[in-house]
């Protein structure tokens, strides 16, 4: 059975460095470069590493089960990466949006820490109910309260599976609104499932909800409402 997560240190391997994966590559984690560089590759990183504790594991395998009669579907999340040395710029004077060929270094935030260290996390979405599952395990570099994870970082899981279940239903959106209620802390480097769902949609309004939950579903450790707005036709 699995256990919900106590207070304890990151499954082994956790601080060993950026090494991703012990399995070989599979094709799917090593897709053809994008288009706009030819020698950044992107890595899909909602898959199984060494930092994976045996909850998120087991998680993981009962959700890819669910993805095998087509109701369920496993969504990629990449980083990408480029071979050869990149300078990163940290000042921006001016801060206007940047096309992405034009910023390299640009990341997805959750996927912007090492492995095992800050966000490990793998998406799953159901079409057909318009809901999206997160398994989420907060590695050492989250932490908030000492021993526990940052509201912060708790938010950024959840906005970003709200995110998901919102754009999979409508297309292009952005987070106008978010409410959450922290009800338990979460233990740091424990696993977490977070349940989200779209409730409403309204012209270009899209009403999402969610819960977190430790593994076994007894504690419930967070909820949250959210409204995203479609982005306007007229300034896309
Ligand atoms: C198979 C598919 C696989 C798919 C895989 C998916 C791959 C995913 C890739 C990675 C995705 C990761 C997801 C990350 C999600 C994070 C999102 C963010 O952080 S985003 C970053 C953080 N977010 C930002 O930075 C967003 C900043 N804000 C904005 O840009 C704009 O305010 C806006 C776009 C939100 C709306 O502006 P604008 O278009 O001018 O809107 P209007 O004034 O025209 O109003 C339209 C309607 O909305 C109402 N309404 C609006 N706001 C609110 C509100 N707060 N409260 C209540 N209501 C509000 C308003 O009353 C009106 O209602 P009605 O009269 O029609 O009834």
């Amino acid at each position: 059975m699995l256990r919900s997560g106590a207070l304890r240190l990151c499954a082994p391997g956790v601080l060993r460095g950026p090494r991703r994966s012990a399995a070989p590559p599979t094709r799917e984690s090593r897709p053809p470069p994008r288009s706009f560089a030819s020698e950044v590759i992107r890595v899909d990183l909602s898959l199984p590493n060494p930092s994976w504790s045996k909850d998120m594991r087991l998680l993981f395998d009962q959700f890819m089960k669910k993805t095998e009669d087509g109701s369920w579907k496993r969504l990629p999340s990449y980083k990408y990466v480029s071979p050869q040395r990149t300078e990163v710029k940290t000042f921006f004077p001016d801060g206007k949006p940047v096309k992405e060929d034009h910023m390299p270094q640009a990341q997805l935030f959750p996927r912007s820490l090492e492995e095992g260290l800050g966000f490990e996390y793998a998406m799953f979405h159901n079409h057909v109910e318009n809901r999206t599952v997160c398994i989420f395990q907060g590695g050492p570099y989250l932490q908030g309260a000492s021993g526990f994870l940052h509201g912060g970082a708790i938010a950024t899981m959840m906005d970003s599976t709200l995110g998901v279940c919102a754009l999979t239903a409508g297309g292009v959106a952005m987070t106008a609104n978010l409410n959450i209620n922290f009800r338990r802390p979460i233990p740091l480097c424990s696993v977490v499932v977070i349940n989200s769902q779209l409730d409403k949609v309204e012209g270009r309004k899209l009403f999402v909800s969610c819960n977190v939950q430790s593994v076994d579903g007894k504690t419930l450790h967070s909820k949250a409402t959210s409204l995203f707005v479609k982005l306007n036709p007229k300034e896309v």
